[in-house]
């Protein structure tokens, strides 16, 4: 694995004629976590998008460029907000799936180890619509933290989790991740001030970097200094809906 480049994208992005997000530049930092909070529909999972290489549907005008001057394909490993599970393969099965693309051999032990690690031991010849949704969202999660990719963009990994469960699965992705350029998608303010090395917000009017803290991540959960970013994070975007009220449109 080639050591994890930093990310920058500059550019601004349209649908069908209209402006989905003005003209910005997000810098995502090598070998550390950057979060992106924002209201939906602002265009963050476009963003991932664009970096992954895939079809977003927008017309964006700009650049992707990585720090070492390589090009990403290949590099990038994307968790998408739905868990894109194949419904008539086991967990197993969808755990290997990137392997098995690949036309690679897949290694049956380190996948059994994978869904151990995210608490699915004795579920792995299930398949999804026998598992609940935080089950087959640690599935998917499973399957990108599998992937060994330098870089890794993470729409809403946690989002279908107890409260619990998700403290634990943002441990593991922060350990299995570690040195690893990650960009995390959230709506939540304490996982954004819990893991982020660097926290974005953004609106339709750009991007805001807005204070994170310094090391260690992941903080503990009942950090001092968590709490309190976390709800001033929470203010922030408050008022920028107070600010820009037709923004969260579904
Ligand atoms: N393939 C597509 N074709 C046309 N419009 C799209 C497409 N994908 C997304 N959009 C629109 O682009 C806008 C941005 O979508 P995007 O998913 O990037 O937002 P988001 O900030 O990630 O939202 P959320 O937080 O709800 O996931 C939305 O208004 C959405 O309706």
């Amino acid at each position: 694995m080639t050591p994890a480049p930093g990310i920058t994208l500059a550019g601004e992005a349209r649908i069908a004629g209209q402006p989905l997000f003005a003209p910005l530049t997000l810098e995502v930092g090598a070998g550390v976590w950057t979060c992106l909070l924002g209201p939906s529909g602002v265009g963050k999972t476009t963003i991932l998008r664009l970096i992954a290489g895939l079809e977003t549907g927008a017309d964006f005008t700009g650049t992707i460029t990585a720090s070492d001057g390589q090009p990403l394909a290949g590099r990038v490993a994307l968790m998408a907000q739905s868990d894109l599970l194949l419904p008539w393969a086991s967990a197993l099965d969808n755990v290997s799936l990137g392997a098995r693309l690949r036309g690679e051999r897949r290694d049956r032990d380190r996948a059994m180890e994978m869904l151990e690690r995210v608490g699915l031991e004795g579920l792995h010849a299930r398949k999804p619509a026998r598992l609940s949704g935080g089950q087959r969202q640690r599935v998917a999660l499973a399957r990108t933290l599998l992937e060994d990719r330098p870089v890794v963009l993470l729409d809403e990994p946690f989002s279908a989790l107890d409260a619990r469960t998700r403290s634990e699965m943002q441990d593991l992705a922060a350990e299995l991740l570690a040195g690893r350029t990650v960009l995390l998608v959230t709506h939540d303010p304490a996982e954004a001030a819990r893991l982020g090395r660097a926290i974005h917000v953004m609106g339709t009017g750009g991007l805001e970097t807005v204070e994170s803290l310094p090391p260690p991540h992941p903080r503990a959960v009942d950090d001092a200094e968590l709490l309190m970013l976390q709800g001033r994070l929470l203010a922030r975007l408050r008022q920028q809906h107070a600010d820009a009220p037709g923004q969260d449109l579904p």
